[in-house]
């Protein structure tokens, strides 16, 4: 991919993901800026990753060519109203990784109208195993857009959406996504245990399991639902294991759970919103 200077403000799980993820990928760690309050987490980067790190969100944009919005959302207003003059300036193309918050509250607090990514990106990117949803704004440059769909695919898959509101859904699916599977690993674990298993035996199976069901998901492209088929015998052990799920009401679960997630999403927009 080109290489372009990037700042990230914010350098916790989700930018840390992403800028490990670039990294181990060969991107230079010269071109990597990250900002955040704490000198001492940032000198520990450093030293690890040797990026340019600094507190000074201000100094950090001045000569960026993209800047990845990185903050938890109640603090995202006040980061952008600190860079707001000299984005205004130098243009960059802006990368907001923000759950919920709309592009146009953004350009708001950014002091006008910017060529603006919103991304939903995912922590297993540290890994080059993430999923990203993006969404640009119809100012933003086919080249900004084949920069952000670099930066993202660099560190895993990135799904662009035409409708900026179908990046909740993303949320729902993608970006809280591996909460749902790192919880579904401590289930089965804890079953297991409870059943008499070595715990160490029962987590590298539940893992594996999870990884071969995924690889015969993606690279026999077959439906979920006969890959699910083919393991259920007919009155055997899989079937009844799959009919509790679906007495406890899996699916209705699911759905609940997943709308909870957008709906806290669109619920942060209009709160941080002024
Ligand atoms: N953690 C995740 O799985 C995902 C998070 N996101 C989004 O990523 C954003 C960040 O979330 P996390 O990385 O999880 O949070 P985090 O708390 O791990 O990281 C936030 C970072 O921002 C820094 N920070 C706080 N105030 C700052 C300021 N004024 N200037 C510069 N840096 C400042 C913190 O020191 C920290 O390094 C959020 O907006 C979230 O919605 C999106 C997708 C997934
Ligand atoms: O929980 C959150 O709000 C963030 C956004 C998506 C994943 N983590």
């Amino acid at each position: 991919m080109s290489t372009k200077k990037i700042t990230f403000i914010g350098a916790g799980n989700m930018a840390g993901a992403i800028f490990k993820g670039l990294l181990a990928n060969g991107y230079p760690s010269d071109a990597i800026t990250a900002t955040a309050p704490d000198a001492d987490h940032l000198q520990a980067l450093k030293q690890s990753l040797n990026i340019h790190v600094t507190t000074d969100n201000l100094a950090a944009v001045a000569d960026a060519e993209v800047i990845v919005l990185a903050v938890k959302p109640q603090v995202m207003q006040g980061v952008c109203r600190e860079i707001a003059s000299s984005v205004c300036r130098t243009r960059p193309l802006i990368i907001s990784v923000a759950a919920g918050l709309q592009a146009e509250t953004l350009n708001a607090w950014l002091g006008g109208e910017h060529a603006i990514i919103r991304c939903m990106p995912n922590t297993p990117s540290l890994v080059g195993a993430g999923a990203s949803g993006l969404y640009a704004l119809p100012s933003v440059q086919p080249e900004q857009r084949d920069f952000a769909n670099q930066l993202l695919s660099g560190v895993g898959l990135a799904e662009w959406v035409d409708q900026e509101s179908l990046l909740d859904v993303v949320t729902a699916i993608s970006g809280s996504g591996p909460a749902y599977f790192f919880m579904i690993f401590e289930a089965m674990e804890k079953a297991a245990v409870e059943m008499g298993m070595p715990a160490d035996a029962a987590r590298r199976l539940i893992l594996q399991t999870g990884l071969g069901a995924v690889r015969m998901a993606q690279e026999t492209g077959e439906e979920p639902a006969q890959l699910k088929r083919n393991v259920m015998s007919p009155k055997g052990t899989t079937e009844r294991a799959i009919h509790t799920f679906e007495a406890e009401g899996m699916d209705a679960m699911f759905l609940k759970a997943m709308q909870a997630c957008a709906d806290r999403a669109d619920e942060l927009a209009r709160e941080l919103a002024n």
